[in-house]
C-alpha cells in the first residue's frame, strides 16, 4: 500500500512522518524534522511562515529521495493565529504569534462590551487572550493596515495549504478555537463579528476533517521535481489530531495531550454549553466525526522550555532528560505555582517569575534548576488532578485512569506524578499523537479504515503505551491540599 503523508507543526517544533497501513498495523518513518523558532522584531513576536513553508518543501523532498509518491498529504498546527490574504492572493504581513503582546486587555474590553455569556453562549469556548476574536479585535483597534487589506483569513494549516494547492478553505477542528464560530448553528457567528467590526466576508466555507481540499501546484510539482500529490483536510487543531489518536478501547475516556500546552479534557458528542462550563472557563472545541473536544488548557511545558531557553541564553545548555533527572534530586514538595498565572504566557525570564511567584506566596524560593524544574513538573501534576476532577464534574463521567500523548510522555517523572497527583493510572502513548491523528483521519477518507475506532484500535496494536500506575498516596494527598490553597482554587 502507498505511504501517506502527515505534517504536524508544534509551537516548539515540527515533523513530517510518512505512514504506511501493513496488515493491520501502522508504520511511521519520521523523514524530516525542525525547530519552530518564532521571531521577535522590536516589540513584535512572529511565526516564521516563510520558513515553515520551506519546511514543508523539504519533507515533500526527503518523500521524493526516499522513493516515495505519498497517495496524500496532510497539515496540522497549533490553533488560534491566521494570515491575512490580500486582493493579489498573497500574504499581507507574518501571522502574529499569539503570545505577542498586542491583544493584551483587548479580551477583558471584549468581554466588557458583548459580555461573557453571549461570547460563551454562542460558541462555547474558553476564555484565552490570544483567541482569534481577540487578536482581530486589536488588530481592529490598531487600524491595521493588514486587516483594511484583508479579502480572506486563513488559519496557519489553511494558509500552508492555501501555499501548496492555491485553493483557500477553512477547516472545521481549528475554525472553532477562534472563538467566532457558532457549533450550535454550524457557521460562522455574524452577530460576534459584527460586534468587532469584522466582515464575514474574510471567513471561508468551513470544511470538514477528511475532505479533499486540492493538490500540489503545477508551479510547485516543476521547482520540487515531483508529481501530483492529493491534499487534505485532516484535524488541522493539532489537538483535535491528538485526541482522534488517543488509544482508547472504552468511549468515556479522559485524555492529556501534553506537549507545549497541555489540554486536558474529554469527547464528548455535542458541545457542553451551561453555566458550569462558563465558570470553570472549559472549552468546546471541534473534534472529528462529529465529536467536541471538552477540555481545558493548562500552561502546560511551555514553562519548562522556555527555562530551558532562558539557561541556554545564559550559556548553561541543558538537554530535557538532564533537567528531569535534577529534578528528580531536589527536594520534593517544596514550593508550588499555578502554571496558569497570567505571569507565565508571555516569553521571558521564566526561571525568575518561578521565584517570583514562590516568594510572592510566602514559600521557599526555589533557586537551583533542578529546584525550579521540580517545582515546575509537581506544580503540572496537581493542576493536572485538578482539571481532571472538574473535567468528570462538568461531563457527568467517572474514568477509570488518564490516557497522555506528545512529546511530554518522553518526561518519565511527569507521567508518574500525573498517575499520583490523580491516584489512578496514566496510560502513555504514543509519543507522536497529533501526526498519527492527522494520519488516521487521512485513512478514513481514502476507505481504508472504516471509522475513528477502528483507526484508535489500530493505533493501540501498533505502538506501545507504558501504565504508570499510582504511587505514594498519601504525600501527593497533602501536596494537592497545600498547592490548592496556594493556586487560590475552590
Ligand atoms: N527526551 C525528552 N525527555 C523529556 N521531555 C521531553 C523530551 N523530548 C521532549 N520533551 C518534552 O516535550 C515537549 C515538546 O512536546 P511536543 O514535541 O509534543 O510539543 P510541540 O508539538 O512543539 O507542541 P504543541 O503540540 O503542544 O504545540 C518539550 O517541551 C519537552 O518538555
Ligand atoms: C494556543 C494553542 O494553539 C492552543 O490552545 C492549543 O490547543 C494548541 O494548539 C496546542 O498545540
Amino acid at each position: 500500500m502507498p505511504s501517506i503523508l502527515a505534517y504536524d507543526l508544534g509551537a516548539s517544533s515540527g515533523r513530517a512522518l510518512l505512514g504506511r497501513l501493513n496488515h493491520g498495523k501502522i508504520e511511521v518513518e519520521e523523514i524530516h524534522r525542525f525547530n519552530n523558532d518564532p521571531v521577535g522584531i522590536g516589540d513584535r513576536l512572529q511565526w516564521d511562515i516563510l520558513r515553515l513553508f520551506h519546511e514543508i518543501k523539504q519533507g515533500l523532498l526527503k518523500a521524493k529521495h526516499a522513493g516515495e509518491t505519498p497517495a496524500s498529504l496532510a497539515i496540522d498546527s497549533w490553533a488560534v493565529d491566521f494570515g491575512l490574504i490580500g486582493r493579489s492572493g498573497e500574504l499581507l504581513g507574518n501571522p502574529y504569534h499569539y503570545r505577542d503582546h498586542h491583544t493584551d486587555g483587548v479580551m477583558e474590553r471584549t468581554m466588557e462590551r458583548l459580555t461573557a455569556g453571549k461570547i460563551f453562549g454562542r460558541t462555547g469556548i474558553q476564555f484565552l487572550p490570544f483567541n482569534t476574536i481577540y487578536q482581530l479585535a486589536a488588530l481592529k483597534e490598531s487600524d491595521s493596515p493588514f486587516l483594511q487589506g484583508a479579502e480572506h483569513l486563513l488559519m496557519i494549516p489553511d494558509l500552508l495549504r492555501y501555499f501548496l494547492t492555491g485553493e483557500m478553505h477553512n477547516e472545521f477542528t481549528n475554525a472553532t478555537t477562534t472563538q467566532l464560530y457558532n457549533p450550535l448553528e454550524g457557521r460562522w457567528d455574524t452577530e460576534l463579528l459584527a460586534a468587532i467590526g469584522i466582515s464575514p466576508s474574510l471567513f471561508g466555507e468551513v470544511v470538514q476533517p477528511g475532505t479533499r481540499v486540492g493538490s500540489l501546484r503545477s508551479v510547485l510539482r516543476e521547482e520540487l521535481g515531483i508529481s501530483s500529490v492529493p491534499v487534505l483536510a485532516t484535524a488541522e487543531h493539532d489537538t483535535g489530531a491528538a485526541v482522534a489518536a488517543v488509544p482508547a478501547l472504552e468511549r468515556d475516556f479522559a485524555y492529556l495531550s501534553c506537549g507545549t500546552w497541555s489540554l486536558m479534557g474529554t469527547e464528548v458528542d455535542r458541545p457542553v454549553i451551561n453555566e458550569l462550563a462558563q465558570e470553570l472557563n472549559f472549552t468546546n472545541e471541534g473534534g472529528v466525526y462529529g465529536t467536541y473536544r471538552l477540555l481545558k488548557n493548562i500552561m502546560g511545558l511551555w514553562i519548562l522550555q522556555e527555562c530551558r531557553r532562558y539557561w541556554e541564553l545564559a550559556g548553561q545548555s541543558y538537554s530535557f532528560p538532564e533537567l528531569v533527572s535534577m529534578a528528580e534530586k531536589a527536594e520534593a514538595f517544596k514550593s508550588f505555582i499555578d502554571p496558569d498565572d497570567s505571569m507565565f504566557i508571555h516569553p521571558g525570564d521564566m526561571p525568575s517569575r518561578v521565584r517570583q511567584f514562590c516568594a510572592a506566596s510566602e514559600q521557599p524560593v526555589p533557586e537551583s534548576p533542578g529546584e525550579i524544574v521540580r517545582c515546575i513538573l509537581e506544580s503540572l501534576a496537581l493542576k493536572y488532578r485538578y482539571v481532571f476532577e472538574l473535567t468528570e464534574r462538568l461531563s457527568g463521567k467517572s474514568f477509570s485512569g488518564l490516557h497522555m500523548v506528545g512529546g511530554g510522555i518522553q518526561n518519565v517523572l511527569l507521567c508518574q506524578w500525573s498517575a499520583n497527583a490523580i491516584g489512578k493510572p496514566v496510560w502513555a502513548g504514543p509519543v507522536e499523537g497529533s501526526a498519527l491523528g492527522n494520519l488516521v483521519v487521512q485513512w478514513i477518507a481514502q476507505g481504508e479504515l472504516a471509522d475513528i475506532w477502528e483507526a484508535r484500535q489500530v493505533i493501540r496494536d501498533s505502538f506501545p503505551v507504558t501504565v504508570y500506575d499510582p504511587q505514594d498516596q498519601s504525600q501527593w494527598e497533602e501536596a494537592y491540599g497545600k498547592f490548592r490553597g496556594l493556586a487560590g482554587l475552590a
